[in-house]
């Protein structure tokens, strides 16, 4: 026995006999790293495992404490539970008592620190393989965790977004709007969409995790990306717009096949001459102006060209620009981007110039647009391109351009209320189609093209006019020109029974204006006026005032000609059109 083991022996033999005593395998090692003394149940570690339990770092750990140290050591695979506690020897300093504890306790917990890392690992694959991106802040809006996948969407690695503030992040952009912000003001569940640095579009679903006071104490994000949906769901809208565009272009051929409507029935050398610049404008993409009176066939001719273009194939989008209100007028030719109108197409819209590209757009009413609308017409003219609004993507055009109005245009450009550069844009070649009292060949041929029609639309027998009739027809003035012409024609179809129309089925205003006219032509009476009730004097100057500036410039393509006409100063004829707030 050494002289340590000795000294120790001859001091503690009752300790020992303790230590012996105890069930639970107990040594004593030395500061050094010796083993002094080790009780029967430690026996079978110490011959196994000496080298093990007295090696330097376990040592290490227990020779400067004084206090109780808990260890787990693995030994072949087997997880002990070491507790050393250190003392100071009398004589040898500082010794170590280590207890290895292999019960059932410490096996249980690392059994379940086992699994508690087996979770976190789980749990960790998948919130890195989730399909949608997850992203875990806590109840102040600091980052906590984000899916790996977040670089693809934000432009940043996890690292560079864990302990950020989502506010700060919002600031910056690299998202917006931050849903975790929106939850935090909400207090709720929230799916928004998001927009982010990399200009990807995202569908997050945003959730809140309360603790038992109902504080906020996580959000949970998960985002998708939404970009290709997006785009092809824009796309899908697109081509709905197209389709929408063919079938209303079908369903007005439909129309013109059946009723063999939009026919250009003609007999006067005017409308002949006309014809015949047509067959040449159509070969050429230059821009043609069409003016003249409502009603004489703008739309028809504007039909003709395009039917008889290489472009017939492609679309042919009409756009009256009187009958759609001005505020929504832009939006309708130029479409718009998504989210740029609160209550719009969600993906926005293609406007009507993108629908017509390949095609021909005919503007019909075009001295009715406005100044600012104009601007941007000319832009579209000039360079070729549209772009809708609230974006920045220019789209080429390859466009036919016909225009019609009847409206004078030089004197709305004299009034300042035409811009005169688009004028002469849109001026190439210019067609003016006379009234149908200057062309009066046509009348006939006309109102008999539509007798057929409506015959057979209403499966009438067949109809005709009697001397009389026609003579009024032929001689009337038709102000309203072709329109007025079928709506009479489609009138008469409807009111009259027998297989012969006479002048007693002609309307009454109709014979009536027509006979004032025979009964002024006949005497001369052109000043004559007629009363038939007592009203006002100024109403009745008002009136005929009106009435005499109508049928004035009827005949005359200036305010100045209709001065002429009356009799009275150009200034005259300008105030009293303001005053009765005349179209002219
Ligand atoms: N020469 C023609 N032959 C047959 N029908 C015609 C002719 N001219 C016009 N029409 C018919 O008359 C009606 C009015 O024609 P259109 O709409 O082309 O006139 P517009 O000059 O464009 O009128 P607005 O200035 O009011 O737009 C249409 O139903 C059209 O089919």
């Amino acid at each position: 026995m050494s002289t340590i083991e000795q000294s120790f022996s001859d001091r503690n033999d009752i300790k020992l006999l303790v230590l012996n005593a105890i069930p639970v395998a107990t040594y004593l090692v030395t500061k050094a790293g010796d083993i002094l003394f080790y009780n029967p149940a430690a026996e079978p570690y110490i011959k196994r495992h000496g080298a093990v339990l007295k090696s330097p770092q376990l040592c290490s750990i227990f020779k400067n404490s004084l206090t109780t140290i808990g260890y787990v050591v693995q030994i072949d695979g087997i997880d002990y539970l070491i507790n050393a506690s250190s003392i100071v020897h009398d004589y040898l300093g500082i010794i170590t008592v280590v207890t290895i504890d292999d019960s059932s306790v410490s096996q249980l917990i690392n059994h379940h620190l086992n699994n508690s890392k087996a979770i976190i690992d789980d749990l960790q694959t998948i919130f890195d393989n989730s399909y949608d991106v997850l992203y875990v802040s806590d109840g102040n809006g600091i980052t906590l965790r984000a899916s790996s996948a977040c670089e693809e969407l934000w432009g940043k690695k996890p690292h560079e977004l864990i302990g950020r503030s989502v506010y700060d992040l919002e600031t910056e952009g690299v998202y917006y709007p931050s849903a975790t912000r929106i939850v935090l003001e909400r207090k709720k569940k929230v799916q928004i969409i998001q927009k982010t640095k990399t200009g990807r579009q995202l569908m997050v679903t945003s959730t809140p995790v309360f603790d038992l006071s109902g504080n906020v104490i996580r959000v949970v994000n998960a985002s998708r990306d939404i970009t290709e949906i997006q785009e092809l769901e824009n796309e899908i809208q697109n081509l709905r717009d197209i389709v929408a565009g063919y079938q209303n272009q079908l369903s007005q051929l439909q129309v013109a096949k059946n009723a063999k409507d939009g026919e250009l029935i003609y007999r006067s050398k005017q409308m002949e001459q006309i014809i015949a610049l047509l067959g040449r404008i159509a070969q050429v993409d230059s821009t043609v102006l069409i003016t003249g009176e409502s009603g004489v066939g703008k739309e028809v001719i504007a039909n003709h060209i395009h039917a008889c273009s290489s472009r017939v194939d492609n679309p042919f989008i009409k756009v009256n620009c009187a009958a759609i209100p001005q505020s929504l007028l832009e939006s309708e030719l130029f479409g718009y981007a998504p989210g740029t109108f609160t209550g719009g197409q969600k993906n926005g819209k293609a406007g009507l110039f993108e629908l017509a590209n390949t095609g021909t757009i005919f503007l019909d009413e075009i001295g009715d647009m406005q100044l600012d609308l104009q601007t941007k017409i000319l832009r579209v003219l000039q360079e070729r391109e549209v772009t809708r609004i609230g974006s920045h993507r220019s789209i080429p055009l390859d466009i036919r351009f016909i225009v019609a109005t009847n409206q004078d245009l030089t004197r709305k450009v004299e009034e300042g209320s035409f811009r005169l550069d688009l004028y002469y844009r849109l001026n190439v070649i210019p067609i003016n189609v006379p009234p149908l009292r200057e062309r009066r060949e046509d009348v006939l041929p006309i109102f008999n093209h539509f007798l057929h029609m409506y015959i057979e639309r209403f499966h009438r027998r067949s109809v005709t006019l009697s001397q009389e009739a026609l003579s009024i027809i032929e001689s009337y003035d038709w102000p309203g020109n072709v329109r007025e012409l079928k709506n009479i024609v489609e009138r008469l179809m409807v009111t009259t029974n027998g297989t012969v129309i006479d002048v007693t089925d002609l309307p009454i205003n109709f014979t009536r204006k027509q006979s004032m006219k025979l009964h002024q032509e006949d005497s001369k009476a052109y000043h004559a006026v007629e009363v038939h009730e007592l009203l006002p004097l100024k109403d009745a100057t008002d009136c005929v005032e009106k009435q005499l500036i109508e049928l004035a410039s009827r005949n005359a393509r200036t305010l100045s000609d209709i001065a002429t006409l009356l009799k009275v100063n150009q200034s005259t004829i300008s105030r009293k059109v303001q005053k009765y707030n005349m179209n002219i």
